[in-house]
């Protein structure tokens, strides 16, 4: 079989033998088949599915791992000089503070893995006070815990404006499943207390061997637009004066684009013509939901919005001009003198305002001279 890696057709046998040593390649004299060295990423990825497939592998990475902490879902920060860290514990201290805390080191087993650093050391999330764990800790309250961890837990909403995208990626991460295992005790078909694996990744019923995996709901999210204008609508659940892309939840047996042509159509009563992928996001509220977000367009001259007041308070179409003000809007609670709040947007870290931004460059190129 030719070498099917030229690069290394360069080299002489002692230093492929040498190389091979360091890349783990499986090494046949002369022509060796040689596992192209495999990125970082790939083998944190492989690393991260073998601790899931495998307890043991599982239980010793939690020896050298971090852990997280969480208080009924709210993620442990510590301020340092301008921003806002989530602290790492090591198994040695978790289990310290556990023992403090009055509570049986044997809740590392609660513990669910998030991910790892690029040496492959294992993180862990553990909440120290769920519902189905708060009775044991009841003795020692929040206040107390957050005086011992020299930080404060904070809900996870207020935690995403405050951390980088790395962590609040994996604590949103870490939140969905420390939740999803709080709300999957039991097996939905003996009724049994499931078990999960040491890495929190399924739950099995040991009557029945079901396995139960986390779940995300899939929700589109549309920028709709008729070429000059978007669409924008608020639900009276918003925060005053704030207008998003038109969103839902897709139902059972919907493809993306089904559920894009639905939604539109129940929620402002337009039919759109084009679509076009956008991006996708996890967003950990109220539950797991994945974000996916599409551009759409409407026919020309099919406009007219029917609101469908079952499921928005308001919807418009917004200007380019509009949208831009109000993207640079940052102080978007302060009423107005007529006791109106201004039109403002959704944060950076929903994918909503991505969706806004894109739209905004489109439009701006699509109207600079050819
Ligand atoms: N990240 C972002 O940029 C944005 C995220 N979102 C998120 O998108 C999600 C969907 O938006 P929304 O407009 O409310 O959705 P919908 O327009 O689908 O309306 C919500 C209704 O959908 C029904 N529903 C269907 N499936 C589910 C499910 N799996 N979980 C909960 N409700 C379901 C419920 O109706 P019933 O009660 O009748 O069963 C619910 O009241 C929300 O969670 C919201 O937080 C929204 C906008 C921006
Ligand atoms: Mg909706």
């Amino acid at each position: 079989m030719e070498n099917v890696y030229p690069l290394l057709n360069c080299f002489s046998l002692e230093e492929e033998l040498t190389m091979s040593l360091y890349c783990g390649i499986a090494f046949r004299r002369k022509s060796f088949w040689c596992y192209r060295l495999l990125s970082t990423y790939i083998t944190k990825t492989r690393y991260l599915f073998e601790l899931k497939e495998d307890d043991d592998a599982c239980k010793k990475a939690q020896q050298t791992g971090a852990f997280y902490l969480f208080h009924s879902l709210a993620p442990l920060l510590q301020q340092s000089e301008h921003q806002y860290l989530p602290p790492q514990h090591s198994l040695l201290e978790l289990e310290r503070l556990l023992r403090k805390f009055g509570q049986d080191t044997q809740r590392v087993e609660d513990s669910v893995l998030i991910g790892c650093s690029e040496q492959h050391e294992a993180w862990f999330a553990l909440d120290l006070c769920l519902n189905g764990s708060s009775s044991i800790n009841a003795s020692l309250q929040k206040p107390e815990m957050e005086m011992e961890l020299k930080g404060s837990f904070v809900d996870l909403r207020k935690a995403l404006f405050w951390l980088n995208v790395k962590d609040a990626s994996l604590l949103s991460t870490a939140q969905a499943l420390l939740r999803w295992h709080d709300a999957h005790q039991f097996c939905s078909r003996s009724g049994q207390p499931t078990k999960k694996n040491v890495a929190g990744s399924k739950r099995v019923c040991p009557s029945n061997k079901i396995i139960y995996y986390p779940q995300m709901a899939p929700v589109v999210i549309t920028l709709v637009s008729d070429g000059t204008r978007c669409l924008l609508a608020r639900q009276s659940s918003f925060p005053k004066g704030m207008y998003s892309a038109l969103a839902g939840f897709c139902d059972i047996g919907e493809s993306v684009e089904e559920a894009v042509r639905r939604e539109v159509a129940e929620e402002v009563g337009l039919e759109i013509e084009r679509l076009q992928y956008s991006a996708s996001q996890h967003w950990p509220f109220p539950n797991s939901s994945l974000m996916i977000a599409c551009h759409a367009t409407v026919k020309p001259g099919q406009t007219e919005i029917q609101v469908n007041f079952r499921e928005l308070e308001a919807a418009a179409w917004f200007s380019h001009d509009e949208v831009i003000t109000a993207l640079k809007r940052n102080d978007p609670h302060t009423q107005q003198q007529n006791g109106a709040f201004p039109f403002w947007l959704p944060p950076k870290l929903a994918i909503a305002n991505q969706l806004i931004k894109e739209w905004v460059e489109k439009s701006t190129c699509s109207s600079l001279p050819a």
